[in-house]
């Protein structure tokens, strides 16, 4: 005899942890604007990768260095001022997507 495994259907309370149809159709919405906005940090990060490269390679060009770490100090201010502690290491993953390790 073969053994069949059934896809299993997750109800909307399953899937989100609440503990009620209320909560978990309120969480079911939230999260779809959290994916929407993830889409779009997402795609200006993806922007901002190419903004960076412009400048990385026109510096390259003119004889100059990839890394200015000077301007990567103003960067990491920025981040830490809006969003503390944390958004240092956030501006910090952001600066190696953009010019690559260091
Ligand atoms: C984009 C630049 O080049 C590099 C990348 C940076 C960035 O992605 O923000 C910042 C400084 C440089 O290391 C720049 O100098 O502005």
């Amino acid at each position: 005899m073969t053994t069949q495994t059934q896809p299993q259907t997750q109800t909307a309370t399953e899937k989100t942890g609440a503990r009620t149809d209320e909560a978990a159709t309120l969480i079911g919405g939230a999260r779809e604007r959290i994916d929407a906005l993830d889409d779009r940090i997402i795609g200006l990060i993806q922007e901002r990768m190419a903004v960076s490269a412009v400048i990385q390679e026109a510096r390259i060009s003119s004889g100059g260095r990839r890394v200015n770490l000077a301007r990567e100090m103003e960067v990491l201010g920025h981040y830490r001022d809006a969003l503390g502690k944390p958004g240092t290491a956030l501006a910090m993953t952001m600066l190696e997507l953009c010019r690559g390790r260091i």
